[in-house]
């Protein structure tokens, strides 16, 4: 039997949504990189989202999410904003609550394809992060390049439900900075389960320009538990206000880091691009 999917993006990250309400989807690390592959029979796409039937009272579906080198991880902003935008349409409903890995989210409509997703608290303690040894996240001892003039260093980290680490720079980085830099320390051995590794350029109290390389999917569009992080890091070194617009190339999100809970808001914009099935390899 055929099985199909969902062609979606936030802001140019790009997702293979799979609803498993009727339909059996439990890939393997190698399916996962089969359906992500851009070209050669692949679908193409940052990430694989599979939204599966409630686990829990209150919640409207259990998901789970892949990064397309085949591996699951905890959250996905991005993505997040894009299932909360599917689960409100298919129900009618302009809020819903869903249930992750890393906790429950909860989003509401805020316009024509325009979602707000509480991402619940960021976790601070480098433990939680996590790093291989104790350190004070807010200013992580690590530097990348020679050692007496490092391309980047003292970084920032934070898990949104995944763990980033935030380096603040004194321009917009390059697509080859990020790539370069970012694949160093990605699998830096700081970073026991790896790290997204993001490059946060503050230009006003209320403004962040941000590239984010990805943990197991390298350098894409945008990322929203990134801009989580990043504007969480911007408030804790003292650089931004509890609510800034986080801006990639290719589109902006706002985040507030609220001072009444502690959770991070994120809103931004959702697109569906196309339906399709999936090829009977992955499929079967
Ligand atoms: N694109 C996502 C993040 C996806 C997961 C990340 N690469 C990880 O491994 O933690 C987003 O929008 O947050």
């Amino acid at each position: 039997m055929s099985r199909t999917f969902l062609k979606m993006n936030g802001l140019g990250n790009d997702f293979v949504v799979v609803q498993t309400l009727t339909q059996n989807f439990e890939p393997t690390p190698e399916e996962i990189r089969a359906i992500a592959k851009r070209g050669d029979g692949g679908i193409g796409c940052d990430q694989v989202i599979a939204i599966d039937p409630p686990k829990a009272e209150g919640a409207s579906a259990y998901v789970r999410f892949w990064n397309s080198d085949g591996e699951e991880t905890g959250a996905c902003g991005n993505g997040t904003r894009c299932v909360a935008w599917l689960l409100m349409q298919s129900a009618g409903k302009t809020e819903v609550a869903f249930d992750t890995v890393a906790g429950r989210l909860s989003g509401v409509a805020a316009g024509e394809k325009l979602v707000t997703v509480d991402m619940g608290p960021p976790r601070l303690e480098w433990s939680q992060i996590p790093l291989a040894e104790a350190m004070d996240t807010a200013r992580v001892e690590l530097q990348v390049g020679p050692i007496d003039a490092p391309w980047v260093h003292t970084p920032v980290c934070v898990s949104m439900g995944n763990p980033h680490v935030v380096f603040f720079v004194d321009a917009p980085v390059s697509d080859e900075f990020a790539t370069k830099t970012g694949s160093l320390v990605e699998h830096h051995p700081l970073f026991p389960e790896g790290v997204n590794v993001g490059f946060a350029h503050v230009e006003s109290r209320d403004h962040i320009r941000l590239k984010v390389w990805e943990r197991g999917a390298g350098l894409t569009a945008a990322c929203g538990t990134g801009a989580c992080a990043a504007q969480v890091a911007a408030v804790r070194r003292g650089l931004t206000d509890r609510k800034a617009k986080v801006e990639f190339e290719s589109g902006a999100l706002t985040i507030e880091w609220r001072e009444s809970d502690g959770h991070v808001i994120m809103t931004g914009p959702v697109s569906m691009d196309f339906a399709g099935k999936l090829p009977e390899a992955v499929a079967a």
